[in-house]
Parts: structure tokens; C-alpha cells; sequence
């Protein structure tokens, strides 16, 4: 669905994405990760052909170009920054937007329905956004995005700002999306969310691609071992293991476990071991 090519991109002196080659396949929920600054943004703003690349190439569906409308037509876009009209009503909204589209009657009646089944705004339908709360606005940006049926769909840090109650809503939402066939590209700084989400991720790293592949390869060859504190009558031990269910049942049978927590392996430690870097807000 989307093909990158030795991307590369430079502002002034500054390489900001750094001979990037990635692949998202139809249907995939595909995350781009890294810390503030890493050129997530700036490697979505090439694929939609918002920028053009130093070098290197991008095909979007087969040997697409970002910048041919008809390509620019099968991808839906949710920036970072809100784009609604806070004075009306949600539905004056994905009205007026809808109509951007080319949507008219019939068909902008059913999309409108359909966006707000889809982001679980049903009952929030005719009130003024400014009344929404922050993750129940992203909601609604989202709907808009999803208007015209895109087969691409692209989210910069959906859920920065967004109560947990909206984050699992957005989470829900892009699973039913997935369900239905649509491509889905997000970029996020939290690595837990997109180990929950994600079915492959590429991980960047002062522009440059640090990792790519599914969550569970990236988990099982970068995030370490389990971590079990362990106490017992003897005291508390910390063990490293990659068999913590047989080291918990050895244990138990030795001395009655009273207490246990377990780490386990993770997208977040397998980013520590892969650039020796923490990756925070
Ligand atoms: N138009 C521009 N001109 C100059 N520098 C830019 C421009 N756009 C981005 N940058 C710089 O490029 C780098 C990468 O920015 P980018 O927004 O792509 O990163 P990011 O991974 O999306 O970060 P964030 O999570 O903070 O949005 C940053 O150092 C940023 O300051």
C-alpha cells in the first residue's frame, strides 16, 4: 500500500529523515514510533505529498504518486493539530466537510452516520464541539477524515491529550477500521499503546529507521527477559528469566511465594536495548 524508497529529507543542514526504506502492507495497522523529533511528521508529510523527498522515492497502491489526485483521493488524514469549527455543532461539521468531499444527499446523510457510529458519537450529534471534551474532539476530527472512505488512513499522535476513555474509543474505532480493510499508518511517542494496537512498527531514531517488523518479533528479539521480583519467607529476589511461569512454579514449590510482580518484555524495553535510549513525553 505504501512503498518508501531511501527517503531522504533534509531541512537546511539538518537530515531530519535519513535514507528511510519502508513497507506498510493493505490492511496492516502499521505505527511509526520514536521520541519528539525523531521526523514522524515530516515522513507522513512526504507519503501524502505534502513534501517532496531529497532523494529516494514513494509509491502509494502499486506505483502510485503521493502527489496524483486520484491517490490523494483513497487517503484520509487526521493531523496532530484539531481541525474542527468549535462554534458548531458536530454535525454542522462532518456536514460542511462532508460536502468538501463532493458528498451530497443521500450519500452525506449515510457517510455522516457512519463516521459517528464509527468514532461512538451517536448520541453527541447536536452538540457544539466547543462543549466536547479534548479526546471527544480528536474523535470528531477523526469521523472527518473517514467521510469519503479512505483505504489509507493516516493519524500524526491520535491519542496526545486524549482521556482514557476516548483513547480506547479511538482504539476500538481503528480496530473496526482494520477489520474492515482499511490501511491505518499512526505515529505515536508511546510505545505501550502501540504494542496493544499495532500489528507491525518501524521504530526512528534522529530520522534514521532503527527497527522495523511485527510487535511480537521485535518483543521476542529486542525486549529482554521477564523480570520477576520474588518474595518469600527468605526475603525479596529479582530474577531474569525467559521461562517465568516454570521459575515462578520452581520457587513456589521450594518456599510459598507471598508476593510477586512480574515484568514482562516490551516494545518499550526492545527500544531501550536497540538505541540505549529511554523513550518518554
Ligand atoms: N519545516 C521545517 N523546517 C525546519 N525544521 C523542521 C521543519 N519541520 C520539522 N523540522 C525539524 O525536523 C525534526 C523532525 O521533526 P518532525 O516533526 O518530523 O518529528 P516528529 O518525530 O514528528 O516529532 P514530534 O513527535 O515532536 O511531532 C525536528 O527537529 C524539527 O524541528
Amino acid at each position: 500500500m505504501v512503498n518508501l524508497k531511501n527517503v531522504t529529507k533534509r531541512f537546511g543542514a539538518k537530515t531530519v529523515v535519513d535514507d528511510l526504506s519502508l513497507t506498510i502492507a493493505r490492511g496492516e495497522l502499521f505505527g511509526l514510533l520514536g521520541p519528539n523529533g525523531a521526523g514522524k511528521t515530516t515522513t507522513i508529510n512526504i507519503i501524502i505529498g505534502g513534501l517532496l523527498p531529497d532523494a529516494g522515492a514513494i509509491t502509494l497502491q502499486g506505483s502510485g504518486s503521493p502527489q496524483d489526485p486520484a491517490i490523494k483521493r483513497l487517503i484520509g488524514i487526521v493531523p496532530q493539530s484539531l481541525a474542527v469549527y468549535e462554534s458548531l455543532t458536530a454535525y454542522e461539521n462532518l456536514n460542511f466537510f462532508g460536502r468538501l468531499y463532493g458528498l451530497q444527499g443521500s450519500e452525506l446523510t449515510s457517510s455522516i452516520q457512519r463516521v459517528f457510529e464509527l468514532v461512538n458519537l451517536t448520541d453527541r450529534t447536536k452538540d457544539r464541539v466547543k462543549t466536547y471534551s479534548g479526546g471527544m474532539k480528536r474523535r470528531l476530527n477523526i469521523a472527518i477524515a473517514l467521510l469519503h472512505r479512505p483505504s489509507l488512513l493516516i493519524l500524526d499522535e491520535p491519542t496526545v491529550g486524549v482521556d482514557p476513555q476516548s483513547r480506547n474509543a479511538i482504539f476500538d474505532t481503528l480496530r473496526n477500521l482494520k477489520a474492515e480493510g482499511c490501511t491505518i499508518l499512526l505515529t505515536s511517542h508511546y510505545l505501550e499503546e502501540a504494542q496493544q494496537l499495532c500489528d507491525t512498527v518501524a521504530i526512528l531514531d534522529e530520522g534514521k529507521l532503527v527497527a522495523q517488523g511485527t510487535v511480537e518479533a521485535l518483543i521476542a528479539l529486542h525486549g529482554g527477559q521477564s523480570i520477576l521480583t520474588v518474595e518469600t519467607s527468605k526475603g525479596k529476589s529479582r530474577i531474569e528469566t525467559h521461562e517465568p511461569v516454570q521459575e515462578i512454579v520452581r520457587i513456589h514449590a521450594e518456599e510459598p511465594i507471598i508476593s510477586l510482580k512480574m515484568e514482562s518484555p516490551s516494545l518499550e524495553k526492545a527500544f531501550l536495548n536497540i538505541t540505549g535510549k529511554h523513550l518518554r513525553d
